[in-house]
């Protein structure tokens, strides 16, 4: 499936090794950048650019990584139709898809683990939607 992915500086190593893995497992990866971890930018960008691409359907899911996750899913958020979830675990990662529908996983490089963060990007790919009761609550969302 294509995944658009992006980071900013502080985001970049995470993002390198989650976007390796992707392709490594076949998918279509659109790298919106940033492109290196030393010039430092800023996340609203890069967390925008991912939500706009999977909420017009040119991607089915996006993948952000900052510093702390915190301000790039808050960013991916503002755009309608986007579900940024801020994942830390194999659970979180599992009932995003299944309770939230999330379209998008964001990860904090500086306070979630490198393994931690593949394992948990790994089950957000592999978890459908549950629907039932919670796709009421996903309508409500807007
Ligand atoms: O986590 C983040 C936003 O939520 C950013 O990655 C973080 O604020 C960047 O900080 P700095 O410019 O000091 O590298």
């Amino acid at each position: 499936m294509t995944i658009a992915i992006a980071s900013d500086h502080a985001g970049y190593p995470l993002k390198a090794v989650l976007a390796d893995d992707l392709r490594s497992a076949g998918h279509d990866v659109r790298d919106l950048g940033a492109a290196d971890a030393v010039t430092s930018v800023d996340y609203p960008d890069f967390g925008r650019a991912v939500a706009e691409t999977v909420v017009r359907g040119a991607a089915r899911f996006g993948v952000l990584v900052c510093g702390t996750g915190i301000g790039i899913s808050i960013a991916a958020n503002r755009v309608g139709g986007a579900r940024a979830a801020l994942v830390h675990d194999h659970l979180g990662a599992r009932l995003a898809r299944e309770h939230n529908d999330a379209n998008i996983i964001a990860f904090g490089a500086r306070v979630t683990g490198v393994e931690v963060a593949r394992d948990a990007l790994r089950a957000f790919l592999e978890t459908d939607f549950g629907g039932g009761r919670h796709a009421a609550r996903v309508g409500k969302l807007g």
